[in-house]
């Protein structure tokens, strides 16, 4: 079978997507795998589909590089709103239903795409560290000399540890810099670090914003590029109204055959 896809990137977080709304794609777990896969397929850290579905401007479907269907993607939620106005869905601002329910965004001057998050109750906390959900779980380090920092073995052993190991978790680290935060990611189901993960850099911004009240936006800077994240605290714990702000791009497009 010829599949004709299409790759996006945001912040160097980057994404197969193919356009069902005809709905004829149904992908294994070994096919999503394989067209994820650097050497043998395409290459990208996830996979989505742009599906319809009734009363919203289409359906966000995401699979990991692993090939599994997994929880909200941020970066890619910002890539398919780019996609879906290429396609010629285009709206002053978008409405569209993702695994964690409805989100809104807008292109800003054709460039950055700003992406509504679901709204955050709860924060959980071990020593320094704080545990999560902004659609996808996360774990939230604060490090320092961030830049030479082991992310990949010292995510693996958090994501691996007898806590996480069975549903996982992705691990963000996190150094305060002199405006905003820097942000590495070790992302679960690429089982790697990947350059940017969107929900990551939102969980880290509002654990920055929890430690130091009163910050309404805070400007991000990830090993794949630059991100802010702005929202309404509206209790200890709880933020309201959260934006992921961020570029989004088309890089190429292409025809696989995943017989
Ligand atoms: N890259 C993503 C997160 C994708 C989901 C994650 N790997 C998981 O399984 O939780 C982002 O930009 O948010």
């Amino acid at each position: 079978m010829d599949i004709h896809f299409f790759k996006y990137q945001g912040t160097g977080n980057d994404f197969i997507i193919i356009d069902n709304r005809d709905g004829k794609v149904h992908f294994s777990t070994e096919q999503v795998k394989h067209m994820c896969d650097r050497r043998f397929g395409i290459g990208a850290d996830g996979l989505m589909l742009l599906n319809t579905r009734e009363g919203y401007d289409f359906e966000m479907k995401y699979y990991n590089a692993d090939g599994r269907e997994s929880t909200m993607c941020g970066n890619g939620g910002r890539c398919l709103v780019k996609f879906a106005h290429h396609r010629g869905i285009s709206r002053n601002k978008y409405h569209f239903i993702a695994i964690d329910g409805p989100h809104d965004a807008t292109i800003e001057d054709n460039r950055w795409v700003h992406l509504k998050m679901k709204d955050v109750d709860g924060l959980q906390h071990n020593y320094t560290d704080t545990i999560l959900n902004t659609g996808s779980p996360h774990y939230v380090k604060p490090v320092s000399d961030i830049r030479h920092y082991d992310v990949v073995g010292e995510g693996k052993a958090i994501r691996y540890n007898e806590t996480y190991a069975q549903e996982g978790i992705n691990v963000n680290f996190v150094e305060e810099q002199a405006k905003g935060i820097y942000v590495r990611t070790y992302e679960r189901g690429v089982e790697d670090e990947t350059l940017s993960c969107g929900t990551g850099v939102t969980a880290s911004a509002l654990v920055f914003a929890h430690n130091e009240n009163g910050f309404n936006r805070v400007e991000i800077q990830t090993p794949g590029g630059r991100l802010a994240v702005e929202f309404e605290k509206k209790g200890e714990a709880q933020f309201e109204n959260i934006w992921l702000c961020g570029p989004a791009n088309f890089v190429f497009s292409g025809t696989i055959n995943i017989d």
